[in-house]
């Protein structure tokens, strides 16, 4: 297995049919991941203990996902200067709002990039740090391209129900 240079981490397991999408990106682009869960809340030392080792691990960004009071991204933000890209969770009874605002609202000089409530966020926040890594990486940059070229012919190739005549 080659050093991850993302990482994928969660509040619960529960996270994990959303932040899914993220790892299938990563996947689908052959980049090296690890993916765990890590609370704030419940394994406050370990996630200390991932945020201060993560640099010297190798990873470039760690895409972060939690659900409701979802201090994860942030405080993973606090403790280390490589790139935190949060992703709302959706929640129970407020649908991910609070998710969002917790993420979203950082106080100024600790960033978390934040990304869509749910899986549409997981999958783009995979995608952006996959054009993070493309920035020195011209053999991804051309991946994410015809990735977007593909996206770009099945929109053309989209059907409506009924066409004018
Ligand atoms: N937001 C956080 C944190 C955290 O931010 O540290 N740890 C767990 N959680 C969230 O709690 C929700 C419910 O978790 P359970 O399903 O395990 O009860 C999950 O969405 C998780 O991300």
């Amino acid at each position: 297995m080659s050093t991850p240079l993302i990482g994928i981490i969660m509040g619960s397991n529960s996270d994990y049919p959303v932040m899914q999408q993220a790892e299938q990106f990563l996947q689908q682009f052959s980049i090296p991941y690890e993916i765990r869960v890590v609370s704030a809340h419940r394994t406050p030392d370990i996630m200390f203990e991932y945020a201060e080792n993560a640099r010297a691990r190798g990873l470039k960004a760690i895409i972060a996902g939690a659900g409701g009071a979802a201090h994860l991204p942030g405080m993973v933000a606090a403790k280390t200067t490589v790139p935190v890209l949060g992703v709302p969770v959706p929640s129970k009874y407020l649908r991910g709002e609070d998710s969002l605002l917790s993420i979203v609202q950082m106080p100024k000089g600790v960033p978390v990039a934040t990304f869509a409530i749910g899986e549409a966020g997981a999958a783009n926040a995979a995608l952006f740090a996959i054009s993070l890594l493309a920035n020195d990486n011209p053999e991804l940059a051309q991946k994410l391209a015809d990735f977007r070229e593909n996206q770009k012919q099945s929109v053309l190739n989209m059907d409506l129900p009924s066409q004018p005549a």
